[in-house]
């Protein structure tokens, strides 16, 4: 269980895709893009456009239900991408680093980059921009609304800090 949560803007999510895009750019041109749905959507979308790239593949890989990790299921496989040589796939996050480790046998010739990385995924990613301590749950902005909160002084509880 998370001990402490970072919420993520859509602002702060765009400018971390494009300053991961600044840094593949080197590593380019690239055949195509994996994204790994669905939280690679996004941050793929973003990237292809900033790297030109016009082939989206996509690998579906169910492992969380909410923060609860299970088994992971590989529903759609990214047969476009052959032995990943020329590709690059996206993720938002690496975590336990389960996820992008299944991707990768899958791809063994792809280059893998997220947004963001916690410290037991970290050596499964090729580039990433922010790490993040292994306890914090990241709240996308998919995941998340604004919320009304009540002035302190017209809150009933006791406990007002
Ligand atoms: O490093 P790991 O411990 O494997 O965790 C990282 C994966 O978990 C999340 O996906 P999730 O399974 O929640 O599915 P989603 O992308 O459809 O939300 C996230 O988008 C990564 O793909
Ligand atoms: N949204 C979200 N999904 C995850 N899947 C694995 N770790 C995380 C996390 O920190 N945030
Ligand atoms: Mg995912």
């Amino acid at each position: 269980m998370a001990t402490s949560y970072a919420t993520v803007t859509w602002d702060q999510l765009h400018r971390d895709a494009r300053q991961l895009a600044a840094e593949l750019m080197p590593r380019g041109p690239f055949k195509g893009i994996v994204a790994i749905t669905r939280g690679g959507l996004i941050p793929a979308a973003i990237i292809a456009r900033e790297l030109d790239c016009r082939l989206i593949e996509t690998v579906s890989v169910v492992t969380y239900d909410e923060e609860k990790q299970g088994e992971a299921t590989v529903i759609k496989r990214p047969e476009a991408a052959g032995d990943g040589e020329g590709f690059l796939i996206i993720d938002d996050l690496v975590d336990s680093g389960v996820t992008a480790e299944l991707v990768r046998r899958m791809l063994p010739k792809a280059l893998f980059a997220c947004l963001y990385a916690k410290p037991t995924g970290r050596p499964l990613t090729d580039m990433f921009v922010v790490e993040v301590p292994q306890e914090t749950w990241v709240l996308f902005p998919w995941d998340t609304a604004p919320l009304f909160i009540p002035p302190l002084a017209r809150r009933d509880d006791t406990s007002r800090s």
